[in-house]
């Protein structure tokens, strides 16, 4: 594969570069939203979230016709210490499913009309398990943000990025855990639906690797390496790219979120062009997304990953978008403002 970047500083670099928000954007959509045929404020949230886009998209009136949705799936060697419901095979199971149309991010991509890419990162070369070893070595890592990176269609307005990979609640787990701190226990939940035994094994995996690694990580980046995956660092590879591109994103989970996190332990404000897409079931969703400051748009209970409560958001967005494009001015409806 042509690397985009061939270190991990030049990465940094790109992050550290990337372009803000447009400001005189923001303010034209602002006062466009002050004139539309509604009592100030009635849009609630809708509001916000059509200025926060048109800022990012750099016009006043945007609309959103091209929403791209990329699934990264990666394999987990710490899937060996016994911390899914879900043997490790059904990682590559599920890419089949979804190249062949059959999981519930097909159904919901073709909903919200959405373009649906998958990339399966080197599934026959699981990462080490993190509690004997980094996960990815430097190269392995560069190669999987590599791959995010260039998994962005520069031509789309929307990006979701979802994921598949058991074992990777763990993984997201302990990435929290080094970059936040507290205790093992605060930031580890039942995944795809381990018991109680099979929580305080996850728990204690979670509480090793952290503790083995703790000296080497220094950023975001580190932390990725050392307890992350491939579909982790793939995520963030295309993250990043799309606030190169001036494209915002909508965040999905638990594992989603620890990867975005990555990148704003790196380089603050790394995820402004990001917006919650829901709070997922996963116990310590709440408080990641607390932590990054981030309002989730809708809370169902959903607890599958793979892109989906953040597919489900971009309807949210549209429907935003659409009502701060699309609507009348007071004066131009011939309504009086008040
Ligand atoms: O998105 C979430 O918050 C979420 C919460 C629990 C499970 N998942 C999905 O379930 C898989 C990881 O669960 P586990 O138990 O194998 O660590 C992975 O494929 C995720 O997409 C996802
Ligand atoms: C069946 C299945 C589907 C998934 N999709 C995302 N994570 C998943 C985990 C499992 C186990």
């Amino acid at each position: 594969m042509t690397r985009s970047f061939d270190t991990l500083d030049v990465f940094r670099a790109l992050l550290a570069q990337a372009p803000a928000a447009d400001q005189s954007a923001r303010k034209e959509a602002e006062a466009r939203n002050g004139q539309l045929t509604k009592p100030p404020g009635a849009l609630g949230r809708l509001e916000d979230l059509a200025i926060w886009y048109a800022s990012w998209r750099g016009d006043a009136r945007p609309a959103i016709a091209a929403p791209q949705v990329v699934i990264f799936a990666g394999n987990h060697g710490v899937t060996a210490q016994g911390v899914s419901a879900f043997p490790a095979e059904v990682t590559v199971q599920m890419v089949m499913n979804f190249q062949h149309g059959g999981a519930a991010i097909n159904q919901l991509s073709k909903a919200f009309g959405a373009k649906m890419d998958v990339v399966a990162l080197d599934l026959d070369r699981p990462t080490a398990d993190f509690t004997t070893a980094p996960a990815l070595s430097e190269a392995e890592l560069l190669d999987a943000l590599n791959a995010g990176w260039n998994s962005v269609d520069p031509a789309s307005d929307l990006l979701v990025t979802g994921e598949m990979g058991i074992g990777n609640t763990t993984s997201a787990a302990a990435i929290a855990l080094a970059l936040f701190g507290g205790d093992a226990g605060d930031w580890t939940g039942r995944g795809t639906g381990v018991d109680d035994a099979g929580l305080a094994n996850k728990t204690r995996v979670v509480r090793e690797g952290e503790a083995l690694h703790a000296q080497a990580i220094t950023d975001g980046l580190d932390a990725l390496r050392c307890l992350g995956g491939r579909e982790l660092a793939g995520m963030a590879g295309a993250i990043a790219r799309a606030r190169s591109l001036g494209i915002p994103v909508i965040l999905d989970g638990f594992i989603c979120c620890a990867a975005a996190a990555c990148l704003e332990k790196t380089v603050p404000g790394a995820l402004d062009h990001c917006v919650a897409g829901h709070v997922s079931a996963e116990a310590a969703h709440p408080r990641l997304l607390a932590a990054l400051d981030k309002t989730p748009l809708l809370s169902l209970g959903l607890r599958l990953g793979e892109g989906s409560g953040a597919a489900l958001a971009i309807g949210v967005l549209k429907g935003a978008v659409a009502c701060h494009s699309g609507m009348a001015t007071f004066a131009e409806a011939g309504v009086s403002d008040g």
